[in-house]
């Protein structure tokens, strides 16, 4: 019998129709929609005069641009205010199910859908936001698309997609402590650099990814698309079934024993061929973060900024432009250069198990006077749990500002900017020139890393502040 991957499984049972030399007919199982991608496809829908086809498959929440204080007041900015309305009348008129700002479920899409449970095994699942690979934990074919085909899948549920090729990153062995999953995923990028997944789908494998929890495994599935891979997949296992069993979304009763047995045969088999296939160490992996801009430009904390050795011509350049922007110099160690902004948050790193290693980390201590430091939940859920656990207490005492659920600093589309020239150490994915604001600098690390430079106001190493 043939052997397959665990994409290939997935892959193979929703392809609708193959057309010879051409992209199939691929089957979406869930469809994520934000306010910023989804305006034009409802409104290309209303122009051919198209309904939604499954408008239960179909779940809305706003965002990207949500200010994130005041979110039970009109929202000031005008295109944001525009755009999350939008959202409200396109989901009222087609009864699309809408998780809006203040609700008890709001907040970004990626941490919603697992928390609700809609976010399942064995499922595809797309949404009009590259980060849409977070999803992959589960063990899902979960991938971002663009508006065009946003209005497809609302359309008719089907897209038209090209197969991907298939890699195999595997990470065996267990990593020391102070080492997170982000470390993990920035490693790796740094290894294969930013561009060097390009084309594949990426299934994660190997002991250090299967003692990791759900949360810890979204982080790692969610920079998948950092490395250039259309996605990222974890198999799922006892932990996948454990965070599923009993949330709002997941199967029940005999119905949950059923989808349990489907669920366990979700694995690659023993001989399956990926096209590419890296392995790595977890013994070698230590507290990482970034000095360039972008997230394959990252270091282990203790080391230096990489030399100028070996580079030529146009890659010269580029570094050199980078590092200028970021106002760093080739040899230079990254450990002790001054910050001033913190930001916990994101759909990579804005869950409760994040808060949780921040809080734990700052308890008793203080923020330094030089640091702002911003920890904004990545949904209504988290924020509740936050304060139920007296964690927001704690980094309150520790001076840190807690914000209302939404994509925040992570990317300068709200009022939540890193000024020009600033540094800012982020718990986010993506350290593009101007991402956080025109000008901002940022720098990508653990929550266990933003809350040390939190402390030290520096660049510093969790495991050597106490
Ligand atoms: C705005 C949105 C389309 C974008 C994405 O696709 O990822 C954003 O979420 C990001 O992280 O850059
Ligand atoms: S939190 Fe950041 S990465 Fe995630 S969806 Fe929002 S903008 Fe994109």
């Amino acid at each position: 019998m043939e052997k397959k991957t665990l994409f290939d499984k997935i892959w193979d049972a929703h392809v609708v129709k193959s057309v010879p030399d051409g992209p199939d007919v691929f089957f979406i199982d869930k469809h994520f929609i934000h306010e910023v991608t989804s305006p034009v496809a409802f409104l290309n829908l209303e122009k051919r005069g198209v309904g939604v086809m499954y408008p239960e498959r179909t779940v809305a929440t706003p965002d990207h641009n949500v200010p994130t204080i005041d979110q039970d007041k009109t929202i000031k900015d005008k295109l944001s205010r525009m755009q999350v309305e939008k959202l409200r009348t396109n989901c009222k008129k087609h009864g699309i199910e809408l998780h809006d700002l203040g609700s008890a479920h709001h907040g970004i899409v990626h941490v919603i859908g697992p928390e609700l449970g809609i976010t399942q095994p064995g499922m595809t699942i797309v949404c009009g936001d590259s980060h849409t690979s977070t999803h992959g934990a589960f063990g899902a074919i979960a991938f971002g698309i663009g508006t065009s085909e946003v209005e497809m899948v609302l359309a008719t549920q089907c897209i038209m997609q090209s197969k991907p090729k298939k890699m195999r990153i595997t990470v065996d062995g267990e990593v020391g402590p102070g080492v997170t999953s982000k470390d993990i995923i920035l490693y790796i990028i740094s290894k294969i650099s930013a561009a060097g997944a390009t084309g594949y789908f990426v299934e994660y494998a190997g002991s250090a990814f299967k003692s990791l929890s759900m949360e810890a495994r979204m982080t790692v599935c969610n920079m998948s698309i950092e490395m250039g891979a259309r996605g990222g997949l974890i198999a799922p296992d006892e932990t996948t079934f454990e965070y599923l069993k009993g949330k709002q979304y997941a199967p029940k009763g005999a119905d949950w024993e059923k989808t349990l047995a489907e669920w366990t045969a979700l694995q690659t088999d023993e001989g399956a061929v990926f096209d590419k296939e890296h392995y790595f160490d977890a013994s070698d992996i230590e507290p990482m973060i970034t000095y360039g801009t972008n997230p394959g430009m990252g270091i282990k904390i203790k080391d230096i900024i990489p030399t100028l050795d070996g580079m030529e011509g146009s890659n010269k350049k580029t570094y050199l432009k980078s590092l200028d922007y970021m106002g760093f110099a080739p040899g230079e160690p990254i450990k002790g250069k001054k910050v001033d902004f913190v930001f916990v948050g994101s759909c990579t790193n804005g869950r409760i198990e994040d808060i949780r290693s921040v809080a734990n980390f700052v308890k008793g201590k203080k923020k330094a006077d030089n640091i702002t430091a911003w920890i904004v939940p990545g949904s209504r859920e988290v924020e509740k749990m936050a304060h139920e656990e007296g964690l927001v207490k704690i980094l309150e005492e520790a001076g840190f500002k807690l914000r209302q659920p939404g994509c925040s600093a992570c990317l300068a589309m709200n009022d939540d900017k890193i000024p020009s020239g600033k540094y800012a150490v982020s718990t986010s994915n993506r350290n593009f020139e101007g991402r956080q604001g025109p000008g901002a600098r940022t720098l990508l690390a653990s929550p266990l890393t933003v809350a040390a430079v939190a402390v030290t106001g520096e660049i510093s190493d969790p495991r050597e502040v106490f």
